[in-house]
């Protein structure tokens, strides 16, 4: 269902798991900080608004979203974090490297995931436009960082 069609920052709170003891990491990319700091924002307050302790949450930044997938790798290998979220924006420019970062960083997070066999969340937004990304930072949209923490409860309560 397309973002326009949903409010990324509604869900609902049945069912949701005990976050209280559970320690996070967020990985976040500082290419477009505008928008990438707003995702951050909606992260940190859905996970502390759910129960998460705020001294379980750690925040570390990587250059752009490429980086993700290894800065994932570093936190998800860690045993005493239970999931890991991964925030970025890669904007459409004039070139294909939009393409060849979305892919890599897709496949790479899932790779993480699986291989650690723990949640890592792609709380990457891919937009055309600035503007589509505002959009979604907060905006008409809701928040990709809000729906990223949800996705991450969600999976530890499997
Ligand atoms: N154009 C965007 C980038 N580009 C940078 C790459 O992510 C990477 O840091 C570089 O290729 C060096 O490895 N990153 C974003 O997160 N968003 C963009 O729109
Ligand atoms: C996603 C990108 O790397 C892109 O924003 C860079 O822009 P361009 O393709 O015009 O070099």
């Amino acid at each position: 269902m397309a973002s326009s069609l949903k409010n990324l920052s509604e869900y609902s709170q049945k069912n949701l798991s005990d976050i209280s003891n559970k320690r996070f990491a967020i990985v976040v990319a500082e290419w477009n900080e505008e928008v990438t700091g707003a995702l951050l924002d909606g992260a940190i307050a859905t996970l502390t608004k759910e129960g998460a302790n705020d001294d379980h949450i750690v925040v570390k930044t990587v250059p752009g979203s490429f980086e993700l997938t290894l800065g994932a790798q570093w936190m998800a290998q860690d045993p005493k974090i239970d999931a890991v979220i991964c925030i970025g924006c890669i904007i459409q420019g004039e070139t294909r490297h939009f393409d060849f970062i979305s892919q890599a960083v897709a496949t790479g997070i899932t790779d993480v995931s699986l291989k650690y066999s723990k949640p890592v969340i792609f709380g990457v937004l891919t937009p055309d436009t600035q503007q589509q990304a505002l959009d979604r930072a907060g905006g008409k949209h809701g928040n990709k960082g809000d729906e990223a923490a949800i996705t991450a409860i969600k999976m530890l309560g499997f």
